[in-house]
């Protein structure tokens, strides 16, 4: 690995969105205020995954195709930090480049978008999502509905929703409160009607092990650091890739971690909810435990359950 010479000097990697950009830019400017000292720099990159834009992304490599070329950074010394949305990274990641903070989280709820100047639902066109596990969420909130994917960032899709290829979109609260465009938003659903993504409404802060991070001290949110570890740890037992339709949420409450998970069975396509309670501080036990009871009683039991 290369050693960087600069100490005063931080680089920061991010994906060239507008979200991306403004994700890193929050995080760049938490360091500048509490550490003037610091020269903070934005080093924007297109990720393999920016790039294919025809095709799911689960027949193409998952998750992993938005951070190779940041951890390329990273390793390389080109940067010194790389600043992710939570829900898109892969649920392990390298012994080197391991993730150094979770911030506070923003709303984690999946909303409703209609297109510019509509109000009502058009029940003749399909809703728009990205994700199996939106799509079989939605199935029940709304049975007589097609649901059709979508790919691209959020301003590609919102143009595509108001050209009128759609009746309406599903997307995370927070992607839109960081841009500003809360006001789209027609109707919020609940933690129990879409059970939000994994690391949904949390930055997560990546960096070298070889480096030292005083200056981001304070940044570390240790509620989000226990509930995102638990959702990640659910997840990853149940082997979620990036379109997996497993979903996990957490909230801490005092010394507490209340853990809500979606375990989808394949051989079928039926899921089912479940939630455990524990010690915050035992935040991935809890989330691998949640999983483990859930495989165990529904992977073969062929009854129960919510199908798409
Ligand atoms: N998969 C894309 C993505 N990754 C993170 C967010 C939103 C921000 C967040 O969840 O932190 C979005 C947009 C969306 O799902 O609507």
């Amino acid at each position: 690995m290369v050693k960087t010479e600069v100490q005063n000097k931080v680089i920061i990697g991010s994906r060239e969105s507008r979200l991306a950009v403004l994700q890193s830019e929050m995080v760049r400017d938490y360091i500048k205020t509490q550490h003037p000292e610091l020269d903070v720099e934005i080093l924007t990159m297109k990720t393999t995954g920016d790039k294919i834009l025809d095709r799911t992304l689960d027949k193409v490599g998952g998750k992993g195709l938005f951070v190779k070329e940041l951890d390329k950074a990273l390793l390389e010394g080109r940067t010194m930090l790389s600043v992710h949305s939570l829900k898109d990274m892969p649920m392990e990641v390298p012994g080197e480049l391991p993730l150094l903070a979770f911030s506070k989280r923003e709303d984690p709820r999946d909303v409703l978008v209609l297109p510019e100047g509509v109000s009502e639902l058009d029940l003749t066109k399909p809703l728009g999502c990205s994700s199996l596990r939106r799509t079989l969420q939605l199935k029940e909130l709304y049975p007589e509905m097609e649901v059709k994917s979508i790919r691209g960032n959020l301003q590609t899709r919102l143009r595509k929703l108001d050209n009128g290829e759609y009746s309406g979109l599903i997307l995370a609260a927070a992607g839109l409160k960081r841009l500003g465009l809360e006001n789209r938003i027609c109707r919020y659903f609940s933690e129990d009607e879409i059970l939000p993504a994994a690391g949904q409404g949390i930055l997560a802060v990546q960096g070298r092990q070889d480096l030292t991070y005083d200056y981001l001290e304070g940044y570390r949110d240790e509620k989000t650091w226990f509930a995102g570890s638990a959702e990640r740890a659910f997840v990853k037992y149940l082997n979620g890739g990036c379109s997996s339709p497993v979903a996990a949420y957490g909230v801490v409450e005092g010394d507490e971690l209340f853990l809500r998970g979606l375990y989808y069975r394949e051989c079928d396509g039926r899921y089912f909810k479940d939630s455990i309670r524990g010690p915050k501080s035992e935040a991935e036990k809890l989330g691998r435990d949640l999983a483990k009871r859930m495989q165990d009683m529904y992977e073969n039991d062929k009854t129960g359950g919510t199908s798409l």
